[in-house]
């Protein structure tokens, strides 16, 4: 009798599993060839490769160094030659074909506009530039057989002093592609208290954010973002198991912000791939998103920047279905979970949950019952 195997799935059902993407950069996504086109259009000369394959080795070394500092320095090369219209519709429209190709229905895409002016386009010639971009993407997906939808979130630098700005913004484009706000950049020396004013803005407009919180700095991080800011989800948060204790015999004892985390269902952005290059974690296999899963905190997997870590969605997925054995239902679970946690209509979640993301896993997880099996005959022909 054929009985169903776990579902564990291999390269090609993880690629085709639906998926939902909540933290990923612009700037941190390019194509290398990309790169290399726009650097010679433009004419900046600094790139340390101008071969495409090796530039992409390049930013992958680059970016693996143990610290989030040295990581983000990387980010130069990307934003400069992402400075004009041309560019920026070209990387976004691209951004979203890949994100399609590999799978994903719904990403929310972020960038920081303030690091696209050096040629002179203004704030709004930027935001427009970029969701024109995404929607030309989403238009050569279906053309492709591939069907995602994009939204953007506005990235203010936590170093910088223009996150009101960079506040009132995203909500003079909400409902016209920007779904919401977010802080990036160095985290320790720039806690997101800095940047109250903006946090407060959007509040007093029901508009929503995230932030980067619980990387490369810990708990105290977390904390005021949640508490002091009113943050909506924590890029990365992966710190959070820091108010964790888990005893020899395997009890688990939450502190008080890690319960609040998990009580509230605070979404936690986790990106493994980044985490293990920046420090946050040693390696896949003792990513704190092993524990958080198993205690049903609100976890989501994310690429962050699939250029600096290689990566795109279903390779996260990959390497936490080796270090973890993860099923397709596990998989569901991640999937369902960052689509409740987005940043659109609640009806609209919804639908994309019922209609796109559980039909498609049932799909795939019925594949075992029409597998052909080798004979006709009834005889397995090997022998008993
Ligand atoms: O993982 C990150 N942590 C903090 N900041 C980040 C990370 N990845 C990218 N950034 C920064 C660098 C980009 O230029 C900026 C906007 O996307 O956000
Ligand atoms: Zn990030």
């Amino acid at each position: 009798m054929m009985s169903q195997t776990p579902n564990v799935p291999g390269p090609d059902q993880i690629r085709r599993a639906p998926k939902v993407l909540l933290h990923d950069h612009l700037d941190g996504g390019l194509r290398p060839g990309t790169i290399v086109e726009l650097a010679a259009a433009r004419g900046y000369a600094a790139l340390p490769e101008t071969e495409a394959d090796k530039l992409g080795v390049w930013f992958r070394e680059a970016a693996d160094s143990g610290s989030l500092e040295r990581y983000l320095e990387t980010f130069a090369h990307t934003c400069a030659v992402m400075q004009t219209r041309d560019a920026l519709f070209r990387v976004a429209a691209e951004c979203a074909e890949d994100l399609a190709e590999d799978g994903v229905v719904y990403a929310e895409v972020r960038y920081a506009p303030e690091q696209h002016l050096t040629a002179g386009l203004t704030l709004e010639e930027v935001v427009e530039a970029v969701n024109d971009g995404f929607r030309e993407g989403e238009r050569r997906a279906r053309a492709n057989g591939h069907r995602i939808r994009v939204g953007a979130l506005l990235t203010a630098m936590r170093h910088a002093a223009r996150a009101l700005e960079i506040a009132e913004l995203a909500n003079r484009y909400r409902d016209l592609g920007v779904v919401g706000f977010d802080i990036a950049g160095a985290e320790a020396g720039y806690p997101p208290t800095r940047h109250l004013d903006a946090f407060e803005y959007l509040k007093r407009e029901n508009n929503h954010f995230t932030i980067h919180a619980g990387e490369a700095f810990g708990l105290p991080s977390i904390w005021q973002a949640l508490q002091w800011c009113g943050a909506d989800r924590l890029g990365h948060g992966v710190r959070i198991i820091d108010d964790i204790e888990v005893a020899d015999d395997g009890g688990v004892k939450l502190g008080r912000l890690a319960s609040y985390v998990r009580d509230k269902r605070i979404p936690l952005e986790l990106c493994p791939s980044s985490n293990l290059q920046t420090g946050a974690a040693a390696s896949y296999a003792e990513h704190p998103i092993g524990l958080l899963r198993k205690l049903h905190f609100r976890v989501t997997v994310n690429t962050d920047n699939r250029l600096m870590s290689g990566t795109s969605m279903s390779r996260e997925f990959e390497k936490l279905t080796e270090a973890f054995g993860y099923t397709l239902d596990d998989m569901q679970w991640f999937t369902v979970n960052a689509m409740k946690s987005a940043f659109i209509p609640f009806d609209e979640r919804l639908a994309m949950i019922n209609d796109v993301v559980k039909p498609g896993y049932a799909e795939l997880k019925s594949e075992w019952l029409f597998r052909q099996t080798s004979t006709t005959s009834g005889s397995s022909g090997a022998s008993a």
